[in-house]
């Protein structure tokens, strides 16, 4: 796919989604207007249920929106326009996505792991691994690369996890809780690491989270709250966390 500079990594406008049919039908994103800008760690915070991982499933390509859509470009693609099989493609190529869980393969060691954006991009075996024992090294799990998943603890997977979605050097990083399991030595190591990615030309970070530790990480907050995006802080030097969410996000 060719390189397109475009203002935004991901834009959305009147994104809407619901589950169900007839009476059960949930109406889960109500006209959802957001933007993600390409050189920022973006976060996304609100109560459980409020919608966060829906717009991230969205944004990723793993989930469609609803045909009463205004807008969803994603590194200047019309996802609305493409098949879930072009957004497979797509995915593969431009996004790395850290689910909740962290769905690693069982089977295959550590570097296996976390090789295989890069063998699903064509790269050779060896060289894949090459690669992929570097970013684990970047991880703090370099001397860990031939153990399996569930050798490790539930932190030290969230690692590999993180690991396998910056291995090909996405454009987009979409990560769900992506410090939910790490003490604060390790949650301040992968920050830094999405830091790294979001400072490179042409490249984002969108988080959600519960994290109260890395708000400080934040160039933007967008706060959801049932099914909309309520409230949009713009961190910088001139405009520092505000007070609420330097205290922590209370749900
Ligand atoms: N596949 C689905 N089918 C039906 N309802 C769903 C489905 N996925 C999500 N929902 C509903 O959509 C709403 C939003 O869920 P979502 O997981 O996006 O919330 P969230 O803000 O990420 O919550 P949390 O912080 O607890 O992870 C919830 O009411 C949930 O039950």
């Amino acid at each position: 796919m060719s390189e397109v500079t475009v203002p935004y990594a991901a834009q959305v406008r009147g994104l809407n989604k619901s589950f169900g049919d007839g009476a059960s039908r949930i109406h889960v994103l109500k006209d959802v207007d957001m933007e993600v800008r390409q050189g920022d760690i973006t976060m996304l915070i609100g109560p459980s249920g409020c919608g966060k991982t829906t717009l991230i499933s969205i944004l990723a390509g793993t989930l469609k929106p609803d045909a009463a859509t205004q807008e969803l470009t994603v590194l200047g693609q019309d996802l609305r326009q493409m098949s879930m099989g072009a957004i497979t493609r797509f995915r593969a190529q431009n996004i790395g996505f850290i689910f909740q869980a962290f769905n690693l393969i069982p089977t295959l060691s550590l570097a296996e792991n976390v090789s295989v954006p890069l063998l699903i991009r064509g790269v050779r075996a060896g060289a894949a691994e090459k690669k992929a024992r570097e970013v684990l090294a970047l991880v703090g799990l370099g001397d860990r690369a031939k153990s399996r998943p569930n050798q490790l603890s539930g932190g030290q997977q969230q690692r590999v996890a993180i690991a396998r979605a910056l291995v090909h050097e996405p454009r987009l990083i979409i990560c769900d809780e992506p410090t939910a399991a790490l003490d604060a030595k390790n949650g301040q190591l992968v920050m830094e690491l999405f830091e790294n990615v979001a400072r490179s030309p042409e490249r984002a970070v969108l988080i959600v989270t519960h994290d109260n530790r890395i708000f400080p990480h934040a160039n933007r907050i967008a706060s959801m709250d049932d099914g909309r995006i309520v409230e949009v802080h713009d961190i910088d030097a001139s405009h520092p966390l505000p007070e609420n969410l330097r205290h922590g996000f209370h749900q």
